[in-house]
């Protein structure tokens, strides 16, 4: 949610606003190399990241490829989604739906980046549809650019921390998106997810199974949500991670990470897609729409951060 006022002074370097030019061909990495036309992309690495914390491996896949439609590429996407258990590694004007007044010279600048992540996220839809044998263009029609949906661009910046002193909240606590597709650039650590290997219930993890995402230069980290949980009846799993203060010596400095979320258009339905891969639904369960679940799903986040004594719920 965009804050009414500037909360801070904003860097002029903020990545998604200089999104600009971006093609169908561009590959994640020529995405970062054009959100650093305006400022030098050092900037974004003060810090190495430690080398002696203990990291998840993540499968790398090429978003250019998979836009080229390099088969083995959109063949690996798949595996790398079905095999990896418990993670995720991968209109109409609405009131109030404007960028507030400290935004708005950026408007267009918003909207090029929003065009962006949908090409992003379709890239990836795309290359999902054959794997799981659905009808071409049954997930890409439930994510038109065009079409009323909750599709949201999210910059965050975390305070770094200069103490070094243990503090509460470290982060954004465990969640899993509400999303189909979440598609996030950061340029020093702080994101983590469960170790691959460790069975996961609800949102409890220990915390010695909590395994450091390392961004590194060229990629972004693609996390499936909820949505595609749905609609693959859990074939496809969406799954918890957390922020926390960035690790080591890159404690002291601000994080910033640009999200691209995507989710399926406003009257579409949320329910499991027919396919002979995916084990059917339960056809007496209730349907919603997608604007009734991203609802529901607001309020149950806003009553877990109620439980959690936040009271400011424009900005949990
Ligand atoms: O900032 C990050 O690295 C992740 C943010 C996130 O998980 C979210 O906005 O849902
Ligand atoms: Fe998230």
């Amino acid at each position: 949610m965009i804050p009414s006022k500037s909360p801070t002074s904003v860097p002029p370097f903020i990545p998604a606003i200089v999104m600009t030019n971006m093609t169908v061909s561009t590959s994640a990495e020529q995405a970062l190399r054009m959100a650093g036309d305006d400022f030098d992309v050092h900037e974004f690495y003060p810090v190495p990241f430690p080398d002696d914390v203990p990291v998840a491996e993540l499968e790398k896949i090429s978003l250019s490829k998979i836009l080229n439609g390099v088969r083995s590429e959109c063949d690996r996407l798949f595996k790398t989604c079905t095999e990896i258990p418990q993670s995720e590694f991968f209109g109409t004007r609405t009131e109030g739906g404007a960028l507030p007044d400290w935004l708005s010279d950026h408007h267009d600048t918003f909207k090029e980046a929003a065009e962006c992540g949908n090409v992003m996220a379709r890239a990836i839809l795309s290359a999902l549809e054959k794997p799981l044998q659905l009808p071409p263009g049954s997930l890409l029609k439930l994510h038109r650019l065009q079409d009323d949906s909750g599709d949201f661009t999210r910059i965050l910046r975390y305070a770094g921390d200069p103490t070094n002193e243990p503090t509460r909240p470290e982060g954004f606590p465990p969640h899993k998106d509400a999303q189909t597709v979440a598609i996030l650039f950061a340029w020093i650590g702080g994101l983590q997810i469960p170790d691959p290997g460790i069975p996961v219930e609800g949102f409890a993890v220990k915390e010695e199974d909590w395994r450091w995402v390392k961004p590194e230069p060229g990629y972004a980290v693609v996390n499936l949500g909820d949505a595609m949980e749905i609609y693959t009846n859990k074939l496809l799993r969406s799954c918890i991670h957390r922020v926390f203060k960035s690790p080591g010596l890159q404690r002291p400095h601000d994080r910033y990470s640009v999200l691209f979320a995507t989710r399926p258009k406003n009257d579409s339905l949320m329910k499991v897609l027919e396919s002979p891969v995916i084990p059917p639904g339960d056809p007496t369960e209730e349907s919603i729409t997608s604007l009734e679940w991203g609802h529901r799903i607001i309020a149950a986040v806003q009553s877990r951060a109620r439980a959690r004594g936040a009271r400011d719920l424009d900005n949990i």
